[in-house]
């Protein structure tokens, strides 16, 4: 194939769409368990989380509505910079809302450890994370995230919304990079 065929820049698949979307089903049912008869507002992480928050929400039987914040910590590079922007925030008032941060993937942890304490300071009656993706080894900071999808080795992992220089994000599976791609 050319080296446009974007099965050539994978080294594996991670997760197949099937088991993706077996396990936002399990989420899915955790969260309608732990908010019953609560409104919950989720709140989808630009651009990452959009697959995760069209079939997470989908999944759901509780009342949600959904708003969007955009953040960047990366840039086209594999290396968090450390230094979270906001490139678009919230149109939702959060005084006295249960929020449920809707992310694909914590990596180095800094993207939603800011964004947590950025939301708490609005006033919601509740903040959590809910996290198709965690790297335990790739963390510097602790948070608390009620909601994790799979735990990952540290590789760097794309498709279902996660890009690399803002490409693979329509893959319908999950894979790691091949390190030519990269390197
Ligand atoms: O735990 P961290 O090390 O902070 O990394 C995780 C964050 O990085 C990625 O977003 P990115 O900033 O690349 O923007 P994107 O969602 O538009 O790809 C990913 O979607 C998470 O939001
Ligand atoms: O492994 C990753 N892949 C894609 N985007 C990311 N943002 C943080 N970690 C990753
Ligand atoms: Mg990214």
């Amino acid at each position: 194939m050319d080296s446009h065929d974007v099965q050539s820049d994978l080294k594996h698949v991670l997760y197949t769409r099937e088991q993706i979307a077996d396990r936002i089903k399990e989420l899915a049912a955790e969260i309608d368990r732990d908010y019953a008869g609560r409104d919950v507002l989720l709140v989808g992480v630009l651009k990452g989380a959009v697959m995760v928050m069209a079939d997470l929400s989908r999944a759901l039987h509780s009342h949600v509505s959904m708003d969007w914040m955009a953040v960047s910590s990366y840039g086209s590079g594999t290396q968090s910079s450390g230094v979270v922007r906001i490139l678009k925030d919230l149109e939702t008032d959060l005084l006295g809302k249960h929020v449920l941060i809707v992310e694909d993937i914590i990596d180095s942890g800094l993207t939603l450890s800011w964004l947590r304490t950025n939301l708490e300071s609005r006033g919601p009656a509740s903040v959590e994370i809910c996290a198709l993706l965690r790297k335990p080894a790739a963390s510097k900071v602790d948070i608390d995230v009620k909601y994790v999808g799979y735990d990952i080795p540290n590789e760097f992992v794309v498709g279902y919304g996660l890009d690399f220089a803002e490409k693979y994000r329509n893959l319908d599976f999950i894979g790691t990079l091949a390190p030519h791609v990269y390197e």
